[in-house]
C-alpha cells in the first residue's frame, strides 16, 4: 500500500482546475471554494450545484470536453471524468507540469488523494485508508463527528489568540515554550463543557504571561 504524507493546502487565490462534472467533481469543488481557490471545472455538462455556483460566480466552468493545456497555471489538479482514458491523460499532463492530481477514478494513479474531514472551526480531523476504503473513511468521520463537538472550535480559537500575543511579546524562547505548554496543560476544554470558560481579553492575557514570567 502507498505510504501518503498528508500535508494541509492554503489555497486561497490558487487555480486549481477539476476535470469532470459530476456529483464526484461537484465534492471536490465544495471544499476548494470553501478554501477561497479559483476554482476551473471542465466538462460538457455539470451538476445543478456546480451549475449554481458557477452563476454565483463561486466557480468557472469551462462547458467543454477536456484538452491539453487546461492544467496550464494550475496549483492543483482533479482528474474526476468517468472515462478513465480522460483521467489517465490528466494525470499525465499534471505529471509532466509538475503539478499534484487527483485521480478520483483509481486513487493509486494520482499523487494524491482526498481524506474525509470533519471540522471544528480551525480543527480539522482528517481520515484515509490510504484508498483502501472510501466508504470506510466516512464511516469513520461520521463517529468523529459525534464524539468531537464545537467546543473544540471555541478552544482552539483561544489557542490561536493565545499563541499569538505569547509570540508578539515573548522574546525568550524558553520561557515562550513553558507558557505554550502550560497552555496546552490548562482544562481549558473541560471549563468550555462546563460552560465556565469566557474568552480572556489581551489584558487577562498579559497579567497571565507576567505571572509565569515571575513564577
Ligand atoms: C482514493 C480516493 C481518491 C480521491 O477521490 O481522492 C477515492 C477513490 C474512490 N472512491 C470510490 C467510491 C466512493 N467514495 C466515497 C466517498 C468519498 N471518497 C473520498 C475519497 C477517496 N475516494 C480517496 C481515498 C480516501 C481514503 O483514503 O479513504 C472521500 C473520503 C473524500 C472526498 O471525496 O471528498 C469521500 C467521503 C467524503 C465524506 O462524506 O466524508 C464513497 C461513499 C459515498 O459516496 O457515500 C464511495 C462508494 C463506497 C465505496 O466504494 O467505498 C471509488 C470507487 C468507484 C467505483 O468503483 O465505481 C474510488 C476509486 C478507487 O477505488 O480508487
Ligand atoms: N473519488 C471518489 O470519491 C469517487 C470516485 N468515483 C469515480 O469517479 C468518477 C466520476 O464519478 P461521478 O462524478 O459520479 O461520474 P459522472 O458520470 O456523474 O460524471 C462524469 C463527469 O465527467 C464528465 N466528462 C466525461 N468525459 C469528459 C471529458 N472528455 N472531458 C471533461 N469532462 C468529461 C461528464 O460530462 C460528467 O460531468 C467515476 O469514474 C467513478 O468511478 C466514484 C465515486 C466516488
Amino acid at each position: 500500500m502507498t505510504h501518503y504524507v498528508p500535508v494541509m493546502l492554503k489555497l486561497e487565490g490558487r487555480r486549481c482546475v477539476i476535470i469532470g462534472g459530476g456529483p464526484v467533481a461537484e465534492r471536490k469543488a465544495a471544499s476548494l471554494i470553501e478554501a477561497g481557490a479559483v476554482v476551473v471545472v471542465v466538462a460538457p455538462d455539470a451538476t445543478n450545484r456546480l451549475q449554481s455556483d458557477q452563476s454565483a460566480g463561486r466557480l468557472i466552468w469551462e462547458m467543454r470536453n477536456y484538452r491539453k493545456g487546461d492544467l496550464d497555471g494550475a496549483f492543483l489538479a482533479y482528474a474526476a471524468t468517468d472515462q478513465p482514458d480522460i483521467n489517465d491523460a490528466v494525470v499525465r499532463e499534471a505529471e509532466r507540469l509538475g503539478i499534484p492530481v487527483n485521480h478520483t477514478g483509481d486513487g493509486s494513479k494520482g499523487s494524491f488523494i482526498t481524506p474525509s474531514i470533519v471540522r471544528r472551526g480551525g480543527l480539522i480531523l482528517a481520515v484515509s485508508t490510504s484508498g483502501a476504503g472510501p466508504g470506510a473513511s466516512r464511516m469513520l468521520s461520521r463517529e468523529i463527528d459525534e464524539r468531537y463537538g464545537s467546543e473544540y472550535e471555541i478552544y482552539v480559537d483561544f489557542l490561536s489568540f493565545a499563541r499569538s500575543v505569547v509570540k508578539g511579546r515573548v522574546q525568550d524562547a524558553g520561557l515562550r515554550a513553558k507558557l505554550y505548554k502550560s497552555l496546552t496543560e490548562m482544562d481549558i476544554l473541560a471549563s468550555i463543557r462546563e460552560g465556565r470558560f469566557h474568552p480572556w481579553s489581551k489584558e487577562e492575557l498579559d497579567a497571565w504571561i507576567d505571572q509565569q514570567r515571575e513564577e
